[in-house]
């Protein structure tokens, strides 16, 4: 893990399995002459809740689109256990972004198909062309899917078309895609910027569930200081495209703050002032939300 500047502290992965899972190495991406992300160099173990926290602009969303390709490196080095990730092409390819799942904050489903063939897209990897435009999903992948949804607290929409539903409940769908796809990595771009605080909530207590119940390591942008704090094991701020500050959400500093969002230090303190802040410093229970009625979506 890096250590230049003040604001550099080791993290403390809550994990056990200390196995590096995923390292940055020198990792740049330039638009033209814009460098996006610049000189990133971190390693993320099994099994971790990452949050990456930065001002608009700063390059979190292109560090966690070159994860799973959706923008190629420029320079660097991205290992997989050991595999240079940026080099990977046609199945191999395909079978890494199925092992790297991404939520995102306007949810890209489907809005006139109904929840559980959104959900069951995410088997399309399993799929060729023709079946899966057929929808020929098998009965142990219908009841995976609905399993899924169930988790989520959504099973009870199974049969609805997607575009009846609310943010929330439609973000709750996707990480219900997300999980049928078995990855081993979940990436979540501002998968709460869209909604109100206590879907928010819903949506980032079910990142955590799934994080803390099923291993898998999640890799998340935000927004808001507060809810990095509140629900990450570690928390990486970018600013201008670099990584300024990498370390325990408890070690994050006023000082740290302020050199990640600068003249907006302030507002990112200042808790409720965002759709995404949930107030509050203190980790939730690891279950996931309760279905039906106490989902308010
Ligand atoms: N496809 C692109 N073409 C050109 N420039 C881009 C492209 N994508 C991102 N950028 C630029 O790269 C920089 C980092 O953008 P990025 O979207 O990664 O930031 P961000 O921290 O995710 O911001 P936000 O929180 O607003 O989404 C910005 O200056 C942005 O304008």
């Amino acid at each position: 893990m890096g250590t230049r500047g003040s604001v550099f502290v080791e993290a403390e992965p809550s994990n056990p399995r200390e196995d590096v899972m995923l390292e940055f190495k020198a990792l740049t991406k330039r638009f033209n002459d814009k460098v996006a992300v610049e000189d990133v160099s971190l390693t993320i173990p099994q099994g971790q809740m990452v949050g990456i926290i930065g001002r608009s602009g700063a390059g979190k969303s292109t560090l966690l689109r070159m994860i799973n390709r959706l923008a190629d490196p420029s320079g660097g080095e991205l290992l997989h256990k050991g595999v240079d990730v940026a080099k990977l092409k046609g199945a191999e390819l395909r079978a890494w972004r199925s092992n790297c799942a991404m939520v995102f904050q306007q949810f890209n489903l489907v809005g006139r198909l109904n929840v559980i063939t959104n959900v069951m897209t995410g088997r399309l990897h399993e799929h060729g062309f023709l079946s899966a435009m057929l929808q020929m999903f098998s009965a142990q992948e219908r009841a995976f899917a609905i399993r899924a949804l169930d988790r989520l607290g959504m099973a009870h929409t199974a049969l609805q078309q997607t575009d009846t539903l609310s943010g929330g409940q439609m973000q709750r769908v996707a990480i219900a895609r997300a999980l049928v796809q078995e990855p081993e990595i979940l990436l979540a771009d501002e998968p709460i910027a869209s909604l109100d605080p206590l879907n928010a909530k819903l949506v980032m207590d079910a990142l955590r569930a799934i994080n803390t119940e099923d291993g898998l390591t999640v890799i998340c942008n935000l927004h808001t200081l507060d809810t990095a704090r509140a629900y990450c094991d570690r928390i990486i701020g970018m600013q201008a495209g670099r990584v300024v500050f990498d370390g325990a959400a408890h070690e994050l500093t006023d000082a740290a703050a302020r050199e990640i969002y600068g003249a907006e230090a302030g507002e990112a303190f200042q808790e409720g002032l965002t759709s995404t802040s949930l107030g509050g410093h203190t980790r939730p229970a690891p279950t996931m939300p309760q279905p039906a009625r106490a989902a308010v979506g």
